[in-house]
């Protein structure tokens, strides 16, 4: 049995990403897209608050330290949670880009139990690009960054245009995020043309 499914087996003709001449420079922390996205902002008081930072080509790491309202059983992180960050570890690469784009598909290996109180410490790709899709990959390591893997997952991400949050967020949330005087949350969020 393969380990992703097809979807996730790039096509033939699927082209090897390109780093967008203004992505930030290697090193760089990303910020959060959105303040209350849960996997990255600071205003979600249980959230992930998940800090990525760009690293050579289109790859990145992150980090995310488990705290104990991430629990599913006792004194472990929940699969979802663990889900969560490498979403959004995958998700952070399109920035990269300089492409917005949402999750189509996301596979998840779990590898080893992750503690409350563990840093995990994630790296991140885009492997393929062909029309809107981008398929990229991460793994989480547990005891520092050459530790053992702990989750991996392989990931579709489709490019959207931002009326795809128009349509369908709800007002209110739209309008607050289209008004956020925080410019680098607004570039990531908004300003994605090349
Ligand atoms: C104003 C405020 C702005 C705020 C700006 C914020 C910006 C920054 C936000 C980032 C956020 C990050 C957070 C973390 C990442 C999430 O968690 S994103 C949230 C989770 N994901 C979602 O909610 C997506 C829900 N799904 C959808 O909306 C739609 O299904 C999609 C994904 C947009 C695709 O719909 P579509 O645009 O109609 O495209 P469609 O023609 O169906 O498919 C296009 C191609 O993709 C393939 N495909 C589509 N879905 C799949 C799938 N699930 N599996 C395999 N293939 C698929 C199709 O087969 C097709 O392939 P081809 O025929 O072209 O070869």
């Amino acid at each position: 049995m393969s380990r992703t499914s097809a979807a996730l087996e790039p096509p033939a003709d699927a082209v090897r990403p390109v780093r967008h001449p203004d992505a930030p420079a290697p090193g760089e922390l990303l910020g959060a897209h959105y303040e209350h996205c849960f996997g990255c902002g600071g205003g979600q008081p249980h959230g992930l608050r998940l800090e990525a930072r760009a690293g050579e080509g289109v790859t990145l790491t992150a980090e995310f330290t488990v705290r104990p309202a991430h629990q599913g059983a006792p004194g472990l992180a929940h699969g979802g949670v663990l889900a969560t960050a490498l979403d959004e570890t995958l998700g952070s690469l399109n920035w990269l880009l300089r492409k917005i784009a949402v999750t189509g598909r996301l596979e998840t290996d779990f590898v080893r139990p992750v503690p409350v109180d563990t840093v995990l410490h994630l790296t991140a790709e885009v492997t393929a690009v062909a029309g809107r899709k981008i398929w990229s990959t991460a793994t989480g390591r547990i005891g520092g960054p050459e530790g053992p893997v702990a989750v991996r997952a392989d990931a579709l991400f489709i490019e959207v245009k931002v009326e795809h949050f128009i349509d369908n967020g709800r007002p209110e949330e739209i309008r607050a995020a289209m008004n956020d005087p925080d410019q680098s949350r607004r570039a990531r969020a908004f300003e994605v043309n090349p």
